[in-house]
C-alpha cells in the first residue's frame, strides 16, 4: 500500500506531486445554485418519480431525504468511518488485508497512484458487500462495533437504491425491476477520507470523473466538499443532515442508451477540517453483459454501444481515466 494521504499529511506543505495545473484548479463557484433535492417520503408516487426523472436528466445528481434510513443508523455508520479512518496506519493495513482476493483494501488518491499525473488529497477503504456472507469476515474488526454497523447500514442503502433504481426504470419506460437483478447486485462500499490539506486552491480531493457504477447512494459528512459539474459550471453540494446524493453512474448512461447521463463531479478539500464520506455504489457483477435495454433500441434510436462485461468496463474505465487516474 502506498502512503497514506493521512500518514504523513500532519504539519507538512503540499507536496509538488499534487500540485495540479492552473486550469484544473478549484476556482469560484457560482453563487445560489443548487442540486435538486427530493422527499422519499413525500405522498404521490407519480410526483416523486417525476422529480426523480428530472434532475438524472437535467444533473444526473440530486439528493434524497425522508429515505427511511433512520439518523442513529447513520451516526453510528459514520462514527465507525471516521473511527477506521483515524486508526494507525499500521492498524488500516492489518484490517484490510485479510483477504487474499482483495475483496477488501485500501488506497490513496487513486487506483493508479504509480502511474498518475498528479495525486489527489484523499485515502479509501473499499469493500464488497453482497452477499453478506461471503464478505463481512473480510471486513475490518476495529474499531469493534464497524462489521456489526456496516452490514445494518448497507443493507438499509441496498434498499434506497433499488427504490431509487426503479423509479429511474419506469421513468425510461422500462420494467420497474430491470437493474434489481444481476445489474446492481454487486454492492460496493467506498469510504472516503480527506484530511485537513495545507492549501485546497492548488489540489482536489478528487478529480472531475464519472462513477463507473449503475448508482452511487453518497453521505456525505458535515463538511464542503462535493461538487457537479454542469453547463459548463462546477456547482457546489450543500451538506444536508442526514440526505444522501445520489449519483448516476457510468453505467446507466450505457444501459439507458444516452438517455441518462452520469454525472461528473470533483471534490474539493478544506484547510482545516477532515472531511470523511461514505459511497455505497449498486454495480453488476464482472461476468455481467452491459448494454442498451433492449426496449430502448428501435430503427430510429440505434444502439450507443455494443455489449461488454462490466470487467472489461472496469479495466477499460482505468486505462482511459484522466490525469492516469481512476476512481472507484
Ligand atoms: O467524497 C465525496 O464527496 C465524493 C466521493 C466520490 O466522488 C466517489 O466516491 O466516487
Ligand atoms: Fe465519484
Amino acid at each position: 500500500m502506498e502512503h497514506l494521504v493521512s500518514s504523513w499529511c500532519n504539519d507538512r506543505s503540499l507536496p509538488e506531486s499534487y500540485i495540479l495545473p492552473p486550469e484544473d484548479r478549484p476556482g469560484m463557484l457560482p453563487l445560489g445554485k443548487n442540486i435538486p433535492v427530493v422527499d422519499l417520503g413525500a405522498h404521490g408516487q407519480t410526483d416523486i418519480l417525476q422529480q426523480i426523472l428530472e434532475a438524472s436528466q437535467e444533473f444526473g445528481m440530486f439528493q434524497v431525504i425522508n429515505h427511511g434510513v433512520p439518523s442513529n443508523l447513520i451516526d453510528e455508520a459514520m462514527g465507525v468511518f471516521k473511527e477506521f479512518h483515524a486508526l494507525s496506519a499500521e492498524d488500516k493495513a492489518i484490517e484490510t488485508s485479510k483477504d487474499p482476493d482483495k475483496s477488501c483494501y485500501m488506497y490513496t488518491s487513486s487506483h493508479n497512484y504509480a502511474t498518475e499525473k498528479f495525486h489527489f488529497w484523499r485515502d479509501g477503504l473499499l469493500h464488497h458487500c453482497n452477499p453478506l456472507e461471503k464478505y463481512i469476515q473480510f471486513w475490518p474488526e476495529k474499531p469493534p462495533k464497524y462489521r456489526e454497523v456496516v452490514a445494518i447500514y448497507t443493507a438499509e442503502l441496498r434498499k434506497v437504491g433499488f427504490r431509487i433504481l426503479e423509479f429511474i426504470a419506469q421513468g425510461l419506460g422500462l420494467n420497474p425491476d430491470h437493474f434489481s437483478s444481476e445489474l446492481g447486485e454487486n454492492q460496493i462500499l467506498l469510504v472516503n477520507h480527506y484530511p485537513p490539506c495545507p492549501d485546497p486552491s492548488l489540489t482536489l480531493g478528487l478529480c472531475k470523473h464519472r462513477d463507473p457504477v449503475v448508482i452511487n447512494i453518497l453521505l456525505q459528512s458535515d463538511v464542503y466538499g462535493l461538487q457537479v459539474f454542469k453547463d459548463e459550471e462546477w456547482i457546489g453540494v450543500e451538506p444536508i443532515p442526514y440526505a444522501f446524493v445520489v449519483t448516476l453512474g457510468a453505467l446507466i448512461q450505457i444501459i439507458s442508451n444516452g438517455k441518462l447521463k452520469g454525472a461528473e463531479h470533483r471534490v474539493v478539500t478544506n484547510s482545516n477540517l477532515a472531511r470523511t464520506t461514505a459511497s455505497f455504489s449498486l454495480n453488476p457483477f464482472y461476468e455481467t453483459l452491459i448494454e442498451p435495454a433492449k426496449a430502448l433500441v428501435d430503427a430510429s434510436n440505434p444502439a450507443l454501444c455494443k455489449s461488454f462485461s462490466y470487467k472489461d468496463f472496469i479495466i477499460k474505465y482505468r486505462a482511459d481515466a484522466s490525469y492516469g487516474t481512476a476512481f472507484e
